[in-house]
């Protein structure tokens, strides 16, 4: 079965404060995904760079997920990643907006559910997670 990548619960992430996660894009990779939210199925930012899969090529999928239902996809125009990378990605989030901040990139996605913390973050597909960071 598909393997479960790093996830951490009971978290109470506010306005302003970082998830640092640092690790390493697999060399063959095809997709990957960071998830911050409420649990698994309440989700603020599901953040997916595509390699290769779902039949999109090197493209970011931005999306939300309420009660278990996706809403609509954004599809992010730049690609800052390539097979092999060490990233270091910083997810913080206000009222507005989830910011994903990398070292020469920064990602935003609307706060559609209007989460007031983050209690939940997973890590999943070809990533391996090296150190995760709160502050
Ligand atoms: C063209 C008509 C069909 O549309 C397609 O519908 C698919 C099913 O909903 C969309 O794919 C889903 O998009 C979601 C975001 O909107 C999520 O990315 C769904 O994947 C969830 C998931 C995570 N994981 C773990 C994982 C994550 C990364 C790599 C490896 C495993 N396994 N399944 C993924 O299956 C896919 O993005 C969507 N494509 C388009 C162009 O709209």
């Amino acid at each position: 079965s598909m393997e479960q990548g790093l996830v951490v619960t009971q978290l109470d992430i506010e306005p302003g404060e970082c998830i640092k996660v640092k690790g390493k894009i697999k060399s063959d990779a095809k997709g990957f995904a960071v998830n911050v939210g409420k649990d698994s199925n309440t989700l603020m930012l599901h953040f997916n760079p595509r390699f290769d899969c779902h039949g999109d090529i090197n493209t970011i999928v931005c999306n939300s997920k309420e009660d278990g239902t996706w809403g609509e996809e954004d599809r992010k125009a730049d690609f800052p990643f390539q097979h092999g990378d060490k990233i270091e990605m910083c997810i913080s989030f206000d009222q507005t907006e989830a910011t994903v901040k990398l070292p020469e990139a920064e990602f935003k996605f609307p706060n559609r559910l209007g989460m007031e913390k983050i209690q939940y973050l997973a890590v999943e597909g070809d990533f391996k997670v090296k150190a995760i960071k709160f502050s």
